[in-house]
């Protein structure tokens, strides 16, 4: 018989395209059923859903993220377990934007969702579905507190010089124009996985969260003092479909000279970009199918990718005046053995030394790539998004 837990947690994630959700023990870190539902929206959606070594997997179309987790819930009450005998003491929901408002998980009512509405504008893709989550979340289970837990709020302590633009300082404060960064929660967690395993407090560190959504942060002892996305999940590293850096003044150029419009050159950047816009595939392991099928423009695409975040880790290193330990986690992070490969050899100057047959196991735990004489530490460690955001959502009660 599996062992009850005291007390769990509904974590929803909701993505751009997908929810992410666990059950989880805050107290164990056991996940008790965990699942995901993948591209919501288009034609053909997937729902995965995970409980005591059983999975269950149902091909339909989810119109929105509404509709998503009114079926992640039925799959609960069909395939267990059953929400009502969980002892959920708090639903955690991810919110990507959360601007200057939020330094930690804040309890939601119905100021706090009209916050995260008003942030709508810098968390295009992600806001709007935390909101439905939200909404159907505190309609489905009406009797245990909901709590929002913000991708930003690590970075709301960035040094001044790192969170501030070279904007005319009177525009960018009447209109809140700062970096904010994303992905807080997992650079956190992962942060303190290294620190943890490394046993050292006082780390260099930079983390690269590379997922469909892909990011930077640079963390001494504990605390961020640079991350790569910006005012929006928009800026810094190359990713699925969005751009990362680029010059602004493309947006001009676009809507003079191309006769764009906002809206278009905003989904242009955001959603036709990336390695989908220079490869064709937003899919980091269609694009290597790419490159072994010899197609020029998915090397080229990988050359990009590589290109700006060898930038980053030097850029970094510099703002950190060194780096003890590179960790590289998310999807493609945790997965793609090549790209960490192809990394640390433009990193070789820093005098990184990848541990071959480390860097190819199949591995699912943290756990140390590099060589013992590598003069930087290189990591992997599977980020919990789902784990940090229940620890944090007990924190309120
Ligand atoms: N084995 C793999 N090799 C390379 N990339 C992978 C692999 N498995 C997953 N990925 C990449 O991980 C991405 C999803 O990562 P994830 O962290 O779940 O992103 P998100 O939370 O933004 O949806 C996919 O788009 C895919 O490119
Ligand atoms: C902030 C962000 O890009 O998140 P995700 O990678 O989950 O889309
Ligand atoms: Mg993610």
């Amino acid at each position: 018989m599996t062992q009850q837990a005291q007390r769990t947690v509904l974590v929803i994630n909701s993505g751009s395209s997908s929810i992410k959700y666990q059950l989880v023990d805050p107290d164990s870190g056991r996940a008790l059923a965990s699942g995901l539902v993948e591209r919501i929206g288009e034609e053909t959606g997937a729902i995965t859903h995970k409980h005591e070594g059983r999975t269950t997997e149902i091909t339909q179309a989810v119109p929105d993220h509404g509709a998503g987790l009114a079926q992640v819930l039925r799959l609960f009450e069909e395939k267990g377990p059953s929400l009502a005998e969980a002892h959920i003491v708090a639903v955690g929901h991810r919110v990507v934007q959360g601007g200057r408002h939020f330094s930690g998980p804040a309890l939601i009512d119905d100021d706090v969702v009209a916050l995260i509405e008003e942030l709508v504008p810098l968390g295009p893709l992600h806001n709007p579905a935390h909101l439905k989550g939200i909404e159907v979340g505190r309609s489905l289970l009406s009797d245990v507190p909901h709590v929002a837990v913000f991708d930003t709020a690590f970075f709301q302590d960035l040094p001044e010089e790192a969170a501030r633009y070279a904007l005319d300082r009177e525009v960018a404060d009447r209109y809140s124009i700062r970096r904010y960064g994303a992905h807080g929660t997992s650079h956190q967690f992962v942060s303190g996985e290294v620190s943890a395993l490394l046993g050292r407090a006082d780390l260099k560190q930079i983390v690269l969260h590379l997922g469909n959504g892909a990011s930077a942060s640079a963390v001494v002892a504990g605390h961020a003092v640079e991350t790569s996305m910006g005012l929006t999940p928009l800026e810094g590293l190359v990713m699925g479909g969005r751009t990362g850096d680029i010059d602004p003044a493309a947006v001009f150029h676009l809507a003079r000279v191309a006769g764009m419009s906002i809206d278009e050159i905003d989904h242009l950047f955001n959603r036709g970009s990336g390695m989908k816009g220079l490869s064709g595939d937003n899919d980091m392991r269609e694009v290597w199918k790419r490159v072994a099928a010899g197609e020029q423009e998915a090397r080229d695409a990988m050359d990009v990718y590589l290109h700006r975040l060898t930038k980053y880790v030097g850029a970094y290193t510099a703002v950190m005046g060194g780096l003890d330990a590179l960790t590289f986690t998310a999807g493609i992070g945790e997965n793609d053995a090549r790209l960490r490969r192809e990394l640390c050899q433009r990193l070789a100057f820093l005098g990184i030394e990848l541990d071959e047959a480390a860097n190819e196991e199949r591995a699912d735990g943290a756990r140390v790539i590099s060589t013992p004489g590598s003069a930087v530490t290189v990591l992997v460690v599977p980020t919990n998004e789902e784990l940090a955001i229940a620890r944090q959502a007990v924190t309120l009660l």
